[in-house]
C-alpha cells in the first residue's frame, strides 16, 4: 500500500517551514527558509510578501524530495501563519501594495489615539474581543488606505484584496490572478478587529469604525475544510486547514478541552487557554480569540495572553548588541553568573502587550551599576521572558477563577533549559514539553488530517502527545516575591515614554475639556437608557464602562481617592436588574442617575475651576493625555463588566 502523509506549512515571523508528518504524528522531513526583516523606521517592521511566496516555492518541493514523497501521497495540506500581519495586493496582477506590515509594527499608534476618542470606540472590544492596539490588522488597513493615493477607490471596487499570510498563500497556491481562492479562517479573522467574535462574520459596525471596504475582505471559513487544490508550486494538493500559528500550537498540544493551556515561546510568546464554546470577555487584559473551528461544529474559544518580545530580545542581544554569536549562547553566557546582579530588562520594543496594553511604552534596562557584566544582562534577557509569562498567567488565573496547574510549552526558546527552569520557578508550577517541539506545524497537520479523514478524531490525536521534558519549581518563595516586585517596578518605568509632558498640545486633550466631554456622554447615556425602546443592554454596558473608566482615571490621574460617597452599589443595582424594564429597573436607574448627576455638578463647580486656576495649559494638556491613556486602559481591561464591578464595588468612588 502507498504510504500517505500530511503536509504543513508554518509561515512564521522569521522563517517559513514545510514539514511532512506520518500517521503517528512523526516528523518525516523538513525544509525551511528565513526571510528578511525590514525596519525602515523606529517602530516599523515589514516583510516582503513576494519573498515569502517565493520561499514557499522552494521549500515545498524540497520537503517532498527529501522524503521521496510525491504530491499524490499528500493527503492534505494545513497552513499555520504569523497572525495580524497585513498584506494588500492587486487582484489582477498579484502584486502586493508595498511591503506587508508585521504584527510588531507600531506605526498606527497616533491614529489609534484619535480613534479611541470616538464614542463608538467603547463598543469595539465587546464586538471583536480585542483592545484597540497597534497589534491588530484593521488599523493597518486603514493606515494604508489613508496614505496610498487611489488605494481606497481600488479597494472599494474589489481590485485590491486584503489578507493575512494564510490568505495570501492560499490565493497564490490556488492560481493567484487566475482564479485564486480568497479565503481566511475564523482564527485568523478573529485577529483583524473586523470580525464579530460571536457571529464569526465581518461586522458592519467594525467595518464602519475602521473605514474598511467589505469588498477587499476574504471569505471567512472554518479552520478545517478543503478550501481548494493547489495549482502552483506543486499542483494537486488539497489545502485542507488553516489556523493562526498560536491556535495551531494549541491544537498541536491537543488542548482540545476547556481549561487546557499552552505557551509557545518564539519571536514573541503566546499563552492560550481553551475556554470552550462561549467567548469569555477578559477583565484583566487578555484577548478573546477563536481557538479553532472544526468544519460545521461550533467554534471553540480561547483566552490569550500575547507577549510581543521574548525570542526577539535574544535576537537583539545577538544582532543588535552582538554580545553572542547564536541564540543558544545566551544560556551559556547567563550561566557564567549566579543571578541577575539586580538588573532587569523590560523589552517594550513594540509597546507592552498583555496584560498592560501600553502602546506608548518603550523598553528599559533598570538597575544598572558598574557591577553588571554581559552575563548579568544575559540572565536579565531570559528572566524577562519568565516574568512576562508570570504576569500573563496571573491575569489568566484572575479571569478564569482557576489556578493554572501545569504549563505545556513549545517553540524555539524551549531548547533553553535555564529559561524553562526560570519559567517553572517564577510561575511555581511544573512546565512540560512534548516530544514534537514543532507544535505549530503539528497542529496545522492535525487540522488538515482531520479535515480529509486521515485521522479519525481528536482522541486519536491526544494519544500522540508524549512528554519529553519537565521542569519543576525550585525557587525560594520569598525570593520569588521580591524579584517579582522588582520586575513590576521596572515595568512601570516603561509607561508613558512616547508621550512626554511638553509635547505639542493636541486638540481635545486638555484635561477639563476631556472631563466635560465625558460628562456630556454620561448624561446622554442616562437619557437614552430611560427610553424603553432603546437597546438597553448595549447602553447599560456603555454607561457602566465609561462611568468606571472615567471615575478610575479621575482617581488615579487627577486626584487621589478618599472622597466621600461612591457609586459602586448604585451601578451594581443597575447591572444586576433583570429584566431591563419595569419598576425594578426604573428604580435602580433613578438611583444611579442621582449619584452621576451629583458627581457631574460637584466636579464642574469645584474640580474643573480649581484645575483651570492652579494648572498651566500645558500641565492640563499633559494631565489630559495621561487621563485619556488611563481611561483607555480601563476600558480595554473591561472595567464596566458585571464581574469587575462586583469585585470592585466597595472601591468604586466618584
Ligand atoms: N537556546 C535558545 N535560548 C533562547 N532563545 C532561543 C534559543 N534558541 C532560539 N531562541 C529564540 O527563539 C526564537 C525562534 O523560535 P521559533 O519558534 O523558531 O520562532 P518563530 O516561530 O517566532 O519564528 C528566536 O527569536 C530565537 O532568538
Ligand atoms: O510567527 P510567530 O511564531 O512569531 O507568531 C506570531 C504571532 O502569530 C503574532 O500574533
Amino acid at each position: 500500500m502507498v504510504q500517505r502523509y500530511v503536509m504543513s506549512i508554518d509561515q512564521g515571523t522569521t522563517s517559513t517551514r514545510c514539514i511532512l508528518f506520518d500517521a503517528r504524528g512523526r516528523l518525516v522531513s523538513v525544509a525551511q527558509r528565513e526571510h528578511q526583516q525590514h525596519f525602515p523606521r523606529p517602530g516599523w517592521v515589514e516583510h516582503d510578501a513576494v519573498e515569502i511566496w517565493k520561499n514557499l516555492g522552494r521549500i515545498v518541493p524540497r520537503a517532498l524530495a527529501e522524503a521521496g514523497v510525491s504530491a499524490e501521497q499528500v493527503a492534505g495540506l494545513g497552513i499555520a501563519n504569523q497572525r495580524e500581519t497585513t498584506v494588500l495586493w492587486d487582484r489582477h496582477t498579484g502584486t502586493p501594495v508595498g511591503r506587508a506590515i508585521v504584527w510588531q509594527d507600531t506605526r498606527t499608534d497616533r491614529m489609534l489615539e484619535h480613534l479611541e476618542r470616538e464614542p463608538a470606540a467603547r463598543r469595539v472590544r465587546r464586538l471583536c474581543g480585542l483592545p484597540l492596539a497597534t497589534y491588530f490588522s484593521a488599523p493597518r488597513i486603514r493606515w494604508l488606505l489613508e496614505r496610498t493615493p487611489g488605494l481606497r477607490e481600488r479597494a472599494e471596487r474589489g481590485d485590491v484584496l486584503f489578507g493575512t499570510m494564510e490568505s495570501w498563500l492560499i490565493w497564490n497556491l490556488t492560481g493567484g490572478p487566475e482564479g485564486g481562492v480568497h479565503v481566511t479562517d475564523v482564527t485568523n479573522a478573529s485577529r483583524t478587529m473586523l470580525m464579530n467574535i460571536r457571529t464569526l462574520r465581518w461586522d458592519d459596525e467594525l467595518l464602519e469604525f475602521f473605514d474598511v471596504p467589505r469588498a477587499m475582505l476574504p471569505e471567512i471559513r472554518s479552520s478545517t475544510e478543503v478550501y481548494g487544490t493547489t495549482s502552483r508550486v506543486v499542483p494537486g494538493i488539497r489545502i485542507a486547514a488553516a489556523l493562526g500559528d498560536q491556535q495551531a500550537a494549541l491544537f498541536g498540544q491537543t488542548c482540545f478541552a476547556p481549561g487546557e493551556a499552552k505557551c509557545t515561546y518564539g519571536t514573541g510568546s503566546f499563552l492560550l487557554l481553551n475556554t470552550g464554546a462561549t467567548p469569555v470577555l477578559s477583565t484583566h487584559g487578555m484577548l478573546t480569540t477563536v481557538g479553532f473551528k472544526i468544519g460545521d461544529e461550533p467554534a471553540v474559544y480561547a483566552l490569550e495572553g500575547s507577549i510581543a518580545v521574548t525570542g526577539s530580545l535574544v535576537q537583539w542581544f545577538r544582532d543588535g548588541l552582538e554580545l553572542i554569536g547564536s541564540a543558544p549562547e545566551i544560556e551559556t553566557l547567563a550561566r557564567t553568573v549566579e543571578d541577575n546582579g539586580g538588573c532587569y530588562i523590560v523589552p517594550a520594543f513594540s509597546g507592552l502587550f498583555a496584560p498592560h496594553w501600553h502602546s506608548e511604552a518603550r523598553g528599559v534596562i533598570a538597575g544598572l551599576t558598574s557591577y553588571i557584566t554581559k552575563g548579568h544582562l544575559a540572565r536579565a534577557v531570559l528572566e524577562a521572558t519568565g516574568w512576562q509569562t508570570r504576569e500573563v498567567v496571573d491575569a489568566m488565573n484572575a479571569d478564569s477563577g482557576l489556578a493554572l496547574s501545569t504549563l505545556r510549552v513549545d517553540g524555539g526558546m524551549t531548547a533553553d533549559n535555564l529559561l524553562m527552569q526560570c519559567v517553572a520557578d517564577v510561575l511555581d508550577v511544573p512546565v512540560v514539553r512534548p516530544m514534537v517541539a514543532e507544535t505549530v506545524s503539528l497542529g496545522a497537520a492535525y487540522a488538515a488530517g482531520l479535515s480529509v479523514g486521515y485521522w479519525p478524531d481528536l482522541e486519536g490525536l491526544r494519544r500522540n502527545w508524549h512528554r519529553a521534558g519537565q521542569w519543576l519549581p525550585a525557587m525560594d518563595p520569598a525570593r520569588r516575591d521580591t524579584e517579582y516586585a522588582q520586575w513590576r517596578h521596572a515595568v512601570e518605568l516603561t509607561f508613558g515614554w512616547m508621550r512626554p509632558a511638553g509635547t505639542p498640545r493636541q486638540p481635545g486633550s486638555e484635561l477639563t475639556e476631556v472631563l466635560l466631554g465625558d460628562h456630556r456622554e454620561l448624561e446622554r447615556l442616562c437619557r437614552e437608557l430611560r427610553d424603553q425602546d432603546a437597546d438597553r443592554e448595549t447602553l447599560r454596558a456603555e454607561l457602566s464602562a465609561l462611568l468606571v473608566a472615567h471615575a478610575t482615571a479621575v482617581e488615579r490621574v487627577v486626584r487621589p481617592s478618599g472622597q466621600d460617597g461612591g457609586f459602586g452599589a448604585e451601578l451594581l443595582a443597575v447591572l444586576e436588574a433583570d429584566p431591563l424594564e419595569g419598576a425594578g429597573f426604573d428604580e435602580a436607574l433613578i438611583g444611579l442617575e442621582a449619584v452621576v448627576d451629583a458627581h457631574i455638578r460637584g466636579e464642574e463647580r469645584g474640580l474643573l475651576n480649581e484645575l483651570r486656576r492652579t494648572l498651566s495649559l500645558s500641565d492640563r494638556t499633559a494631565l489630559g493625555r495621561a487621563f485619556t491613556g488611563e481611561r483607555r486602559r480601563q476600558l480595554d481591561l473591561g472595567c464596566g463588566t458585571l464581574a469587575h464591578v462586583r469585585e470592585n464595588a466597595a472601591r468604586l468612588r466618584l
